[in-house]
């Protein structure tokens, strides 16, 4: 039975063994002990990869390439399965000389993460040159984010959210809002710095809580009148600045449904790309023991309804294809499981049915 870390060679104390089997995690334990794991180790090397200007630039001769095209993601369609190819270094000096520009282009890249052998992997937009030529040399196409998200698996999904949404910050903060004067990413692109005033900008992302009301035995979803339709959600709003989440989420409800919270718990949170990078904190609130009259603020939604257990355990089956009546009506249906609102009308399900 090994008992030391792959890395180090130290022992683990029998106590730490013997937990280990016990949560049946032993496996993982005993390979790495917790500093030397390979999730450590990676998460070291791209944050050097960030600081050290040098070893990025280093890194990006032996790294691979996401390509975007004006924010679009490359994706190739093999068989009834959409990949994301990644471009060596050297395939990438090929289509650029293809085009007459220099491996300067390299230099546009962003870091987006590693592999576990360490590997970097990076973003580059290719907006400024010819889509359609690079279409057919790689085969493939540059397809749009709100598409893309819906056809990759779910760990490329939420890859290219991040990837696209540091492109879209580089491209939308080229200049310093104090002196006007252009900016300058690092290497890694997770930082940009205006040398005339000193200012260094980070990439940002808006927080927005999303909340799944309940009143104990039915929970509130709403619309937008821009949402497809047929769709509806849990309630939502970006933080103002200086509020705590749960601030945020009251007055969220308050305005847009006019009810209170009285309890609130969180659930999780995810990246979400539009429109333009937010957090998303999802928690769930119990509005009970007063008026549960829904007042709709009309500026911002179309409709807001109380919904039974029956009614979410239908729409969540229910496909926006299969939503259209005879009549024209729409029958209701929720957002993808790539959305975090599926996760939280989901797990609302499992507490009324447990
Ligand atoms: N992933 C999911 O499951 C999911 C579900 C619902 C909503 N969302 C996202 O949550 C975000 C916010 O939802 P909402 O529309 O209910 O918010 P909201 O209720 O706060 O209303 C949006 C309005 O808030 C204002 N606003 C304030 N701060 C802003 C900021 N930093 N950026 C942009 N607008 C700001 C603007 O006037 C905007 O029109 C949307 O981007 C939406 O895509 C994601
Ligand atoms: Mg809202």
């Amino acid at each position: 039975m090994p008992a030391f870390c792959r890395f180090c060679r130290d022992s683990f104390p029998l106590v730490l063994i013997m937990a280990a089997i016990y949560q049946a995690a032993y496996r993982r334990a005993a390979l790495f002990c917790r500093s030397h794991s390979t999730y450590v180790k990676k998460m070291r090397y791209l944050n050097k990869l960030k600081e050290d200007d040098s070893l990025c630039r280093q890194a990006q001769t032996s790294g691979t390439f996401y390509l975007f095209h004006n924010l679009s993601p490359f994706l190739r369609k093999v068989e009834e399965k959409y990949l994301i190819p990644q471009l060596s270094a050297a395939e990438m000096k090929r289509i650029l000389e293809k085009f007459k520009e220099t491996e300067q282009w390299i230099e546009k890249s962003v870091l987006i993460g590693c592999s576990d052998e360490h590997v970097p992997h990076f973003a580059l937009d290719l907006g400024a040159l010819e889509r359609s030529v690079i279409e057919a040399e790689l085969k493939g196409s540059f397809t749009d984010l709100r598409k893309a998200l819906f056809v990759v698996d779910e760990d490329s999904s939420s890859l290219l959210a991040s990837a696209q949404a540091l492109l879209r910050w580089h491209d939308s903060h080229q200049y310093c809002s104090k002196t006007g004067q252009p900016t300058q990413k690092n290497v890694a692109g997770s930082k940009r710095v205006c040398h005339a005033s000193g200012i260094t900008y980070y990439p940002q992302m808006s927080p927005v809580v999303i909340i799944l009301v309940s009143d104990g035995s039915r929970c509130l979803l709403a619309r937008q009148p821009s949402f497809p339709q047929g769709m509806y959600t849990a309630l939502s709003g970006f933080c103002d600045i200086g509020e705590a989440v749960e601030e945020t989420a009251r007055r969220e409800v308050a305005e847009e449904v006019g009810l209170e919270v009285e309890s609130l718990w969180y659930s999780a949170s995810q990246h979400w790309p539009f429109p333009s990078s937010c957090l998303m904190i999802a928690c769930h609130a119990l509005v009970r023991g007063q008026q549960l009259e829904i007042s709709m603020n009309s500026l911002e939604l179309e409709e807001a309804r109380w919904f039974g257990l029956e009614e979410v355990m239908e729409g969540l089956k229910r496909e926006p294809k299969s939503a259209k009546q005879d009549n024209g009506n729409f029958l209701p249906w929720f957002p993808p499981k790539q959305a975090i609102a599926h996760q939280l009308i989901n797990e609302w399900v499992k507490q009324q049915t447990s």
